[in-house]
């Protein structure tokens, strides 16, 4: 995709404080109208990344574009009220003293009455609280709050909407909701954005694509389904979900051998006979069935109310998760029977 059509273009960006590069050689394109999301443990740079976008921090290296425009180089620096984007930050930025009407009115002041009237009660819509323009911030939830916060900031109209952990102060279960609902206004109103977020589940319910960033640098770029399934680095393995790491050995290039046994892959594998290798396994690729010969003791449990996941030990000692049904309540020490059930393959070389 040229950039001149996407709606972020990040080109081998770095960029860090004092000496220390804490953003480094990250390249990435968001679509027109693409919700992304930056995600990775505290520390990571994702933040920083943010703040370079919207134009707070100068590059040590690389560029930026949105919608094609050069907006960040190690020679250019467009000023962050220059550029076609809003930020939403990690605490409440709504105006205490000011109604609903006034703050979602806050960026429209070059409009006239009737236009901001008409886009204010059109915000309301989206945002499911109609007849709330006259209510002040404090008389709204958490959760209301911020759909006000993130309704004030796409008000104008942006190309692209950044939010830095919008949600961080709301519970758990409040945030995949808030994050599903804020995805379907954006795509209501067309609009672009880039979310920067720890917690994974928010990030799964916002965005089409999920960027991973580890110690700087973006590990992998790709839908929540790909990073769980084909996990580019050992990193996104053990950072999305949980896994386990098999040691194999490749027999061709559609077999491995280990503690399962010969398993097929859907792929020619990009290994030579005899490397010794490490096969990623999730949960689900070993799930739990009375009728299979394959036998393994369990030796840790987790209910997680739909399901348990066992922790079981293979007959040569190896140990993988296993997924079973929350109906088949086994003992620790007990051995029930596993089958390997993998689509595809993730080896890593060992
Ligand atoms: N203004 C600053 N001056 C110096 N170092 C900074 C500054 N801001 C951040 N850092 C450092 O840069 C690194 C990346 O920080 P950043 O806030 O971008 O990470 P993050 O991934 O957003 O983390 P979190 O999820 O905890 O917010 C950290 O080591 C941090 O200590």
């Amino acid at each position: 995709m040229n950039s001149a059509s996407a709606a972020l273009t990040l080109d081998q960006v770095s960029l860090g404080y004092d000496q220390r590069l804490v953003v480094k050689d990250v390249s990435m394109q968001l679509q027109a109208g693409e919700i992304g999301c930056l995600l990775g443990p505290s520390g990571c740079g994702k933040s920083t990344l943010l703040r370079a976008i919207c134009g707070f921090e100068p590059l040590r290296h690389g560029r930026i574009r949105i919608e094609g425009e050069l907006v960040s180089s190690t020679d250019r620096l467009v000023q962050p009220e220059q550029r076609p984007v809003v930020m939403v930050f990690q605490e409440l930025a709504l105006f205490p003293h000011m109604t609903i009407a006034d703050n979602l009115a806050f960026g429209l002041h070059h409009w006239s009455k009737a236009q901001q009237q008409q886009r204010i009660e059109q915000l309301l819509e989206l945002i499911a609280l109609p007849g709330m323009a006259q209510r002040y911030p404090h008389e709204l939830s958490g959760g209301q709050q911020q759909r006000v916060a993130v309704a004030r900031a796409i008000a104008p109209r942006p190309k692209l909407l950044l939010l830095d952990e919008p949600f961080s102060s709301l519970d758990a279960e409040l945030r995949e909701d808030l994050a599903e609902q804020i995805r379907d206004i954006l795509i209501a109103e067309g609009i672009s954005a880039l979310m920067v977020t720890h917690d994974q589940l928010e990030a799964f319910a916002m965005a089409d694509r999920v960027a991973v960033m580890h110690a700087g640098e973006l590990q992998q770029f790709d839908s929540a389904f790909n990073l769980y399934h084909q996990p580019a680095t050992r990193f996104v393995a053990g950072f999305i979900g949980q896994s386990t790491l098999l040691p194999a050995t490749v027999r061709d290039e559609r077999h491995i051998d280990c503690s399962l046994g010969s398993l097929v892959s859907d792929q020619i594998l990009p290994f030579a006979p005899q490397q010794a290798v490490e096969l990623m396994l999730r949960p689900d690729d070993v799930l739990h069935d009375d009728e299979s010969l394959q036998r393994a003791t369990i030796v840790r449990k987790r209910f997680r109310g739909s399901h348990f996941l066992y922790t079981v030990q293979l007959a040569d000692g190896q140990q993988v998760y296993c997924h079973a049904s929350s109906h088949h309540n086994h003992q620790i020490g007990e051995t029930i029977g596993i089958e390997p059930h993998i689509d595809h393959l993730v080896l890593f070389e060992r």
